[in-house]
């Protein structure tokens, strides 16, 4: 086995939050592969296997798919959705949501989507879609609530067939440029013991303050329920800033536009402007997703997307995948992506894990036994193979 040690670099994420002395660990695309990863933003109609929408549509008798072969479909969607525009990159989605409005074809996307998860060393992931874009056919909102439900929990089951150990919540999302927010407010409410854990808002930004949808968030306050807003993505501060203040989010979606009330003064020293001193003082995870912040133009590379600096400041920051399919990611690729930019040890990939697993929407103390049973024996195995690896000289 070739094992890769570094000293540690000053200014990377680790220096600043886990002292560790003399050399860190880079890990492989293997190691992060096998290390325990928690992902709080993930959408069900953004992550299909390609050869399941052009199997669904064959099935289906839909006929607009601009490919059918897989391999030809996948790279569509990701050439699309790289787009620079997130109403540009929205447009794929009518393929997505187009064949999944069957309870069949829900529950074996749903059941799919877990499985990719577990197989991708994902162990707690919450999973969002929003069940207005479902009812085409004639399912009612509850009925596909249900099919999501029930093939998250095969998803499980056969996951741990396979060996591997993972829990899914979905989180419901309203269309923000719908009027229907109190509706699926009330759905998710109503099956908040029964594998939903959560509310949402997604879609085109700007234009459609998190404000417009008020009187959801408001309702959720009153119920002790949970929710995250899609904010600060294609829309600046004054979007976070409602998110928070008028909205009362436990999370962001996104949130990478915190930057622009982040600036240096005269000495250099990092200043941070009311809005991003509030999130950093509360603790509000923001659910970053790298790749799909390149492709809507949201950053510009991996070295330069704000996940760096706001790691470096200690933001409670998470990573997550977006769309896997339109970002042609996974879990495991955006950890490589970041470690490739940033230089992240095996200590900063926990960071990040334990950072989500801390925002999770499930109970503390549920929460508290994935960090201590599952997260953090996870990684301190990894850590151990290292050590066996340096002790035998097998570091390069
Ligand atoms: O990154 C996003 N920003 C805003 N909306 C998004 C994003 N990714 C997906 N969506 C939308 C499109 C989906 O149809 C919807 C529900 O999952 O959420
Ligand atoms: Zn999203």
């Amino acid at each position: 086995m070739r094992i890769y040690a570094r000293r540690r670099r000053v200014g990377g994420v680790s220096d600043s939050h886990q002292p560790h002395a003399g050399t860190a660990h880079v890990p492989t695309p293997d190691q992060i592969l096998r290390a325990p990863k928690v992902l709080l933003h993930d959408h069900l109609d953004g992550g299909l296997r390609p050869a399941t929408v052009a199997e669904l549509a064959r099935e289906q008798g839909y006929d607009r798919l601009p490919e059918t072969d897989p391999e030809r479909l996948g790279a569509w969607f990701r050439e699309a959705a790289d787009s620079g525009s997130l109403e540009r990159y929205l447009e794929t989605f009518a393929h997505t949501c187009a064949v999944m409005q069957t309870r069949e074809a829900l529950f074996r996307v749903a059941a799919e989507c877990v499985r990719d998860l577990a197989a991708d060393g994902v162990v707690y992931a919450e999973v969002r879609y929003a069940p207005e874009q479902h009812l085409t056919r004639g399912l009612t909102l509850e009925q596909v609530v249900e099919a999501v439900n029930d093939g998250f929990r095969e998803g499980e089951r056969l996951a741990a067939r396979d060996g591997h150990r993972i829990r899914a919540g979905a989180l419901l999302t309203a269309m923000r440029h719908a009027a229907r927010s109190r509706e699926i407010a009330e759905l998710a409410n109503s099956y908040r013991d029964q594998g939903v854990v959560g509310f949402d808002i997604a879609g085109a930004e700007a234009g459609y303050p998190p404000t417009r949808h008020l009187d959801a968030f408001e309702y959720l306050k009153r119920e002790n329920n949970h929710f995250t807003i899609h904010a600060g993505e294609a829309f600046g501060l004054p979007s976070i800033w409602q998110a928070l203040q008028w909205c009362g989010a436990d999370r962001l979606g996104h949130g990478v536009r915190i930057i622009d009330d982040i600036g240096t003064d005269a000495d250099g020293r990092v200043r941070l402007g009311r809005l991003a001193a509030y999130v950093r003082d509360k603790r509000v995870p923001l659910e970053m997703c790298p790749t799909s912040n390149l492709q809507t133009g949201a950053a510009a590379s991996y070295a330069e997307h704000p996940i760096g600096l706001l790691s470096r400041l200690r933001f409670r920051v998470t990573v997550n995948t977006d769309n896997r399919l339109m970002s042609g990611t996974s879990m495991t690729r955006e950890f490589e992506h970041l470690v490739e930019a940033f230089q992240y040890t095996l200590e900063d990939l926990q960071w990040f894990t334990v950072n989500a697993m801390k925002s999770a929407f499930i109970p503390f103390d549920e929460r508290l036994a994935m960090i201590n049973d599952v997260i953090k024996p996870g990684y301190a195995g990894l850590r151990s193979e290292w050590l066996f690896a340096a002790a035998q000289g097998n570091l390069t």
